[in-house]
C-alpha cells in the first residue's frame, strides 16, 4: 500500500502481434522486427524509502517471484542508483497480476516500475533517454514496459518506434500451469531452424496497416509469432489451449511471446466474456483473463 513518501507505478503486460525472429547472433541474441502491443492487464510497484533495497511481492504466483538482487525491480533500482552515485536503499512491493514466466512480460513491467518509482522517490528526474537506457541493459523487453502503446522492437528487441492504433483490440488470455524459460525457447528455435538459412526480421506492412486503422479482423489475419513453433515443441499441450479457443469463436489465436500464455483476438468485449469461460470450461488452461489493447506505458498512479 502507498502511503506518505511512497511512489506506486503501474505497468502493462504485453502480446507480441508480429514476433519475427532472425538467426542467433555471436553475442547470443536474435535480430527482431517485434511488434509490441500493451495490454490492460498489469503489475503495479511501490517504492517507499527504507534503510536497505528489500523487495516483496504479492498476488496468485508470489511464491514463483525472486525476492533478491536478481529480481528486475531490484536491478533496476540498483542500475538508476549507481548512476546517480547514491546508495539504492529502497523497498520496492510488486502487486502482481501479470502471469510469471508467461511470455507477457512481467518481470520487464517491474523493472519498468522499479525505475520509474525510484526515480520519483529519488527526485531524480532522471531523462526519458537514460531511462531508456537502463531499460535496455535490464532486458531486451523492458523498454516497451516503460513506453506501452504499440511499437516496432529492433535490434533485440529494446530499440523502439512507437507506432499509431486507430482503434480498441479485445483479447483473451489463457494462463498456463507453469512458466516457459524464454532462452529455453530461443534455444528450441535455433534447434528446429538447424541448417536453415533464416531469412532477415522484417515487420509486416499489412500488420502495421491493421494497427493503424484499429481493423480487428485485419490484426487477426496478420498475427504471427516466430516462436510458436518452439514453445509447441517444449510444450505439445498448447495445442489444445490455442484449438478450444478457436473453436469457442475467437477471430485468431497466437502463443503470446515465449508462451506459454495464449492469446486470442475477439470482436468485442461480450465475445471476449464467452471465449474466455469456454476456455476455462474447455479444462486446457489454468485460467482466463480479459483484456484490451493498446495500454499507457508505466505511469505514476500514486
Ligand atoms: C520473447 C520476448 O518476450 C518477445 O518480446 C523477448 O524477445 C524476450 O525478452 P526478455 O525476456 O526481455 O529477454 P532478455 O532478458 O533480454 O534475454 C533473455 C534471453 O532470451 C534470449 N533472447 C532474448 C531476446 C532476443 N532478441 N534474442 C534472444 O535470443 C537470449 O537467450 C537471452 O539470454
Ligand atoms: N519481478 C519479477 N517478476 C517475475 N519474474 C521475475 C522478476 N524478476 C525476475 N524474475 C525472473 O524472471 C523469470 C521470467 O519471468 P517473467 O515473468 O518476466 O517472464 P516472461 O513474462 O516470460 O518474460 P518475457 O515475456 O519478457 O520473456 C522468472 O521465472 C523469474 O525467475
Amino acid at each position: 500500500m502507498s502511503g506518505a513518501g511512497a511512489v506506486t507505478v503501474r505497468v502493462p503486460a504485453k502480446v507480441n502481434v508480429q514476433l519475427a525472429v532472425g538467426g542467433a547472433r555471436p553475442d547470443g541474441f536474435h535480430d527482431l522486427a517485434n511488434v509490441f502491443l500493451a495490454v490492460s492487464l498489469y503489475d503495479e510497484v511501490t517504492a517507499t524509502p527504507a534503510d536497505a533495497l528489500t523487495v516483496t511481492c504479492e498476488g496468485p504466483d508470489a511464491d514463483k517471484v525472486p525476492l533478491d538482487r536478481t529480481n528486475l525491480a531490484a536491478r533496476a533500482a540498483e542500475l538508476l542508483a549507481a548512476r546517480h552515485g547514491i546508495a539504492p536503499d529502497v523497498h520496492l512491493h510488486i502487486a502482481k497480476d501479470i502471469p510469471v514466466a508467461g511470455g507477457m512480460a512481467g518481470g520487464s513491467a517491474d523493472g519498468a516500475g522499479a525505475l520509474l518509482a525510484c526515480d520519483a522517490l529519488w527526485g531524480l528526474d532522471t531523462p526519458r533517454a537514460e531511462l531508456l537506457e537502463i531499460c535496455a541493459e535490464l532486458g531486451s523487453d523492458v523498454p516497451f514496459s516503460l513506453v506501452g502503446g504499440a511499437a516496432l522492437g529492433v535490434g533485440r528487441g529494446e530499440r523502439l518506434t512507437e507506432l499509431p492504433v486507430g482503434g480498441t483490440f479485445h483479447w483473451v488470455f489463457a494462463v498456463a500451469d507453469g512458466g516457459l524459460s524464454t532462452p529455453a525457447v530461443y534455444g528450441e528455435f535455433d534447434r528446429l531452424n538447424e541448417g536453415v538459412e533464416v531469412p532477415e526480421p522484417v515487420a509486416s506492412p499489412a500488420l502495421l496497416d491493421a494497427l493503424r486503422t484499429g481493423d480487428t479482423a485485419a490484426l487477426a489475419g496478420a498475427l504471427a509469432n516466430g516462436l510458436q513453433a518452439a514453445a509447441l515443441s517444449l510444450r505439445p499441450s498448447l495445442a489444445a489451449t490455442l484449438a478450444a479457443g478457436t473453436a469457442a469463436g475467437a477471430l485468431a489465436a497466437l502463443v503470446s511471446g515465449s508462451g506459454p500464455t495464449t492469446a486470442f483476438l475477439v470482436k468485442d468485449a461480450e465475445s471476449a466474456e464467452s471465449v474466455a469461460a469456454a476456455l476455462i470450461a474447455s479444462g486446457t488452461c489454468r485460467t482466463a483473463r480479459v483484456a484490451t489493447s493498446p495500454a499507457a506505458g508505466a505511469t505514476v498512479v500514486g
